[in-house]
């Protein structure tokens, strides 16, 4: 018996886990079903970021073919190990825009506004290079920035960039930075050059020994249930995803439970219980608890396209890729604590920018007036373009032999929204992922701007003397064309969201704004399954926000 059970211990449940057990009169159970990633490279950050290698604790399923894109299935990547996504994903620090949460107070959350989530944003971070009064100082998630491009590219694309008119702000994540800005990102690396995940930020071995008398994280436990009695969240079942270790085992919440399973697992885990559309649950013989059409629907990410181009090899990461040597070189570097690109990302800049400030021929910023703090649809970007040493088409091929560096397009406020569904009533199977990208046309209207400005910023490189082969871009720049590429080319960019979502029960919402599930008393989500709708930066340190918010609620009893 535990006053709370976290099922998931991922990005959000390591954070929750964390600051719920400072109470040493609570007791938490955390339940992964993914492991604890402790290899020697697990910290690397290029190498821990590598979502190719078949060492990195991720678990690759199909999409339902996406209508919209040719019937083209991508792969839904499932961060699958204590820390979750933020064990291996990019590292990016951005909160996202300031309009971005004022838009979710709009929607009806005023407590989910900037002013209300900025305390946790600075709470939970020490930043090591910024210096703005927006940021934290003393919190457990380290971050900092690389000025010193690794890829000469990256150079070539900042110049391209002011010559656009994109404003270079010092710091992305402050609170009034411009809506089109060019920006060298925060990285969620230590002062040691070490990866950062919510594991290792929240839940070192100080505090995991300190509190071993309350605080219990049980890995490799795939919750398979919720049990509720009396409409009440009492506790949860679980299996081993060791085939080793038969049986089911269950444990007891004496206060809450809460579920952080991602915005793939948390819907999945909710309609195994039973939580959800009552006619899907019945198609899968699941008897209702709490008849929740929301479960599952509204899920979003940014919708992703590559544009590529040849590039000279030593000036991209294929380069190590492709020569052993080189590889071992900048090895060597890293653990002689020398400049290495092992301990930088594979992207440190980007650029943000609403359509609608973008001149139609040229690509030039041509409004720059939004003000940051109005929920206005275009004081957010829709756009991001992260330049990429790097081929980035999903999935990747095994191995490159010639340089290619990307423009990652982003729609990042995507209007089309997709689905989670149930597949099976086997906890150990994947749920049915429709991302539903481009079910609404209006998508095209922000990828159509994105790629004419990613074709003005190839040009003006080139003008300037970087040569570049074009390998992946579109015919031309008919209307035609360019939805054609989009069609054939888009990708997905792991910034999953929105599938439990915070809204009104009868607007298909899963969760209130205290995070409660409508219709199971004791029972919250916790992570980016419940946000209103999707975020325009990349999605980790929202949830990091959204999870400290949350354990100050429970702990007032909210
Ligand atoms: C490859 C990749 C790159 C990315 N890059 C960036 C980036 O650079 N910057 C950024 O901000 N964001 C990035 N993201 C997105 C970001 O990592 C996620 O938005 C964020 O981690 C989501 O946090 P979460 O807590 O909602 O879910 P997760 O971190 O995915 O945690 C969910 C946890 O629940 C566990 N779980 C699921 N089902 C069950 C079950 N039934 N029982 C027990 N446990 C269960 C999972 O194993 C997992 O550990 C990236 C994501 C990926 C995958």
């Amino acid at each position: 018996m535990y006053d709370y059970i976290l099922v998931g211990g991922g990005t959000a449940g390591c954070v929750l886990a964390a600051r719920l057990s400072e109470d040493p009169a609570v007791s938490v159970l955390v339940l992964e079903r993914g492991r604890v990633h402790d290899a020697w490279y697990a910290r690397i950050p290029l190498i821990s970021s590598d979502v190719t290698s078949k060492a990195t604790p991720i678990v690759r399923s199909p999409s339902i073919p996406i209508t919209g894109a040719e019937g083209q299935v991508v792969d839904i990547v499932h961060a699958e190990v204590l820390g979750g996504g933020s064990a291996v994903n990019a590292m990016l620090v951005t909160r996202g825009a300031v309009g971005d949460f004022e838009h979710w107070a709009a929607l009806g959350h005023p407590e989910w506004g900037y002013t209300s989530l900025r305390p946790y944003f600075i709470k939970s971070e020490k930043s090591l290079s910024q210096r703005s009064g927006d940021r934290g100082y003393s919190g457990p998630w380290v971050n900092q920035t690389f000025p010193d491009y690794p890829y000469k590219v990256q150079s070539s694309v900042k110049a391209a960039a002011l010559a656009l008119g994109f404003a270079d702000v010092g710091d992305l994540n402050a609170a009034n930075v411009p809506v089109d800005a060019f920006a060298t990102l925060d990285a969620a690396i230590d002062g040691k050059m070490r990866r950062m995940s919510t594991y290792h930020a929240f839940l070192p071995a100080e505090i995991t020994n300190a509190r071993r008398n309350r605080l219990s994280v049980c890995i490799k436990a795939v919750a398979t249930r919720i049990m509720v009695e009396g409409g009440v969240a009492v506790g949860v079942e679980f299996e081993s995803s060791d085939k080793s270790v038969p049986g089911a085992f269950y444990a007891r919440a004496r206060r809450e439970i809460v579920v952080c399973c991602g915005a793939i697992g948390s819907p999945q885990l909710l309609l195994l219980s039973g939580i959800g559309a009552a006619e899907h649950l019945g198609e899968h013989g699941i008897e209702t608890v709490s008849d929740l059409p929301g479960v599952g629907q509204h899920l979003q990410d940014h919708i992703g396209l590559p544009l590529m181009y040849e590039v000279p090899l030593e000036d991209t990461l294929h380069y190590i890729e492709n020569n052993m040597w080189a590889g071992a070189l900048e090895l060597g570097k890293y653990f002689l604590g020398r400049k290495s690109i092992m301990g930088v990302p594979v992207t440190l800049i980007a650029m943000f920018a609403h359509s609608s400030h973008l001149d139609e021929e040229t690509a030039a910023v041509s409004n720059t007036n939004a003000a940051p703090s109005e929920a206005t649809g275009d004081n957010r970007p829709d756009l991001e373009i992260m330049p990429i040493a790097h081929w980035c088409s999903e999935p990747p091929p095994y191995k490159i032999k010639m340089g290619v560096f990307s423009f990652l397009l982003c729609n990042v406020q995507p209007k089309s929204r997709g689905s989670v569904r149930l597949a099976s009533r086997d906890p150990h199977l994947r749920p049915t992922v429709d991302l539903g990208f481009l079910s609404n046309a209006e998508d095209f209207v922000p990828l159509r701007k994105g790629i004419r400005l990613a074709l003005r910023l190839a040009e003006a490189m080139r003008a300037d003397g970087y040569p570049m082969k074009d390998f992946q871009v579109p015919s031309s720049e008919a209307e035609s064309d360019l939805d054609a590429f989009i069609r054939t080319h888009l990708r997905n960019v792991f910034h999953y969201t929105s599938s439990c979502r915070m809204a009104r029960r009868e607007e298909g919402g899963v969760v209130d704004d205290d995070l409660r599930v409508y219709g199971v008393r004791g029972l919250r989500v916790c992570d980016a399954s419940i946000f209103p709708c999707v975020t325009s930066g990349h999605t980790m340190t929202p949830v990091i926000a959204i999870a400290e918010r949350c354990a100050d609620l429970m702990k007032k009893g909210c």
